[in-house]
């Protein structure tokens, strides 16, 4: 496969994108050294455009970008892709509302990942983002699509775009690479707040109707909204 001439502009911004919204998971510490890796599904196309393996985060450009077919082969690119490309790709086939995957090694919440235990939803903030607990995937090995069917198998019909797959890390989707960037860089918040308040004793979970309540509100109220016609 080649990308489409009528895609040209379309890839070259999704490079520029990707690579500056990896400057986002080290702005908030959410990485270490090369790990994590953010993708974007090319519209209109069964193309994404993914990191490269194992570079520096200072070294990547949108040149370093790949951009490689839903199936994980690579269509154009000068590097390697992500380890995690098989997996993206196949969150990408399974799920066709997603944009954007982002992988991330944010430690507090891969402390709850190595402990296997989801993130119980118990302030505001995880209602409004995530509507409700932040939830364990199965443990799979890097290196094929295995993470991607524990991705899907465990966020289908959930409201969450964040799964802590077990023993590794937090994944995260959006509509695009920049809401799963933001639903990576709130996991990691929540995650720290929900640990430093069970530090201090037994938390308890909001009850289902404010869940309900904040989820509804933060997702179609919250924020600026267009004007409705005139
Ligand atoms: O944990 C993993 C693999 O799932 C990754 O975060 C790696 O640490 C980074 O891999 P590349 O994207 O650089 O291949």
């Amino acid at each position: 496969m080649t990308i489409p001439t009528s895609l040209t502009e379309t890839v070259a911004k999704l490079r520029a994108e990707v690579c500056l919204l990896h400057s986002e998971l080290t702005r908030w510490g959410l990485v270490t050294w090369t790990s994590g890796n953010v993708s974007a599904r090319v519209p209109g196309a069964d193309l994404m455009v993914i990191k490269p393996s194992g570079l520096s985060y200072d070294d990547l450009t949108p040149e370093s970008m790949v951009v490689c077919d839903l199936d994980g082969t690579v269509v154009d690119g000068t590097h390697g892709p992500s380890s995690d490309t098989d997996s993206h790709a196949y969150v990408y086939r399974a799920m066709p509302e997603v944009g954007g995957v982002v992988h991330t090694h944010s430690p507090y919440a891969t402390a709850w990942a190595a402990r296997g235990e989801e993130i119980p939803c118990v302030i505001t903030a995880m209602a409004d983002e995530f509507g409700g607990p932040i939830p364990i995937g199965p443990f799979a090995l890097i290196g094929s699509d295995d993470i991607g069917k524990g991705i899907v198998e465990t966020l289908s019909g959930h409201r969450s775009p964040a799964v802590l797959m077990r023993s590794h890390g937090p994944f995260t989707i959006g509509k695009n690479a920049k809401a799963a960037v933001k639903a990576a860089v709130m996991c990691e918040d929540v995650a720290r707040t929900v640990h430093f308040a069970t530090l201090r004793g037994p938390v308890q979970p909001l009850p289902q109707h404010h869940i309900d309540s904040l989820y509804d509100r933060y997702q179609n109220v919250y924020g600026q909204r267009p004007a409705p016609a005139a």
